[in-house]
């Protein structure tokens, strides 16, 4: 990829633009069959202890597992520089994919082992622009139905210093074998 240095500053800027960078690591996820043996409160309670993986997605994005509680999840969530849109406010596609965590972490809470969820479809509310200064944010999940072939789910994001609604979002799950 071509590196954004030597841009010409916008007209009206007398800085000159410095291009930031942003390093994060992290475990490719452990074979399937591994974790086939755990419910899924036990497979989120072995990625918030640590022994297995989270997501490369989450590292990626900044999104850390706080809490799990049967039926109910709670992450964190950034709202830093590098996750916003070019007008300045946190993107939404990154909000989306905060909701998608706890949506799907909080339907995962109430599976036994051998079964998953994916996600079929989702509906999110962007109710607040949120930027870079507004600090971490809070999303928390609650599993609503939990059926035989079918989930749903709803979460907020909040943010965890001011206490505002940010977005909200519901989804419908596949419930899937897994391992
Ligand atoms: C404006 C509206 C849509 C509707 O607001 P309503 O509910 O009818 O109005 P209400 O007056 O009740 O205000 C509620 C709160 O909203 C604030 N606020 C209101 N108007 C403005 C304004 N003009 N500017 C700034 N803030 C405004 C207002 O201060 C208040 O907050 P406060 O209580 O003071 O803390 C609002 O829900 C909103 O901004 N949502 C977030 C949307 C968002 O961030 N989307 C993601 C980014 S887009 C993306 O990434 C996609 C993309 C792809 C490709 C390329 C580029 C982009």
């Amino acid at each position: 990829m071509t590196e954004p240095a030597g841009m010409t500053e916008p007209e009206g800027m007398t800085e000159p633009m410095m291009p930031l960078t942003r390093t994060h690591t992290w475990l490719p996820p452990l074979p399937p069959e591994s974790l086939a043996g755990f419910s899924g409160e036990q497979l989120l309670r072995e990625i918030l202890e640590g022994r297995v993986p989270p997501p490369p997605i989450a590292s990626t994005l900044g999104i850390e597992l706080l809490e799990v509680r049967p039926g109910e999840v709670e992450f964190e969530g950034e709202s830093g520089g590098h996750l916003l849109n070019g007008y300045g406010m946190l993107f939404g596609g990154y909000l989306a994919s905060l909701l998608d965590c706890a949506l799907g972490s909080a339907v995962l809470t109430l599976l036994p082992a051998g079964t998953g969820q994916t996600t079929v479809q989702m509906n999110v509310n962007i109710v607040r622009p949120a930027h870079a200064g507004t600090g971490p944010l809070r999303c928390v999940g609650r599993a609503l139905h939990v059926g035989r072939s079918i989930a749903t789910s709803e979460a907020t994001v909040t943010g965890a210093g001011d206490g505002k609604l940010y977005a909200h979002g519901t989804t419908t799950c596949a419930v899937v074998g897994r391992g």
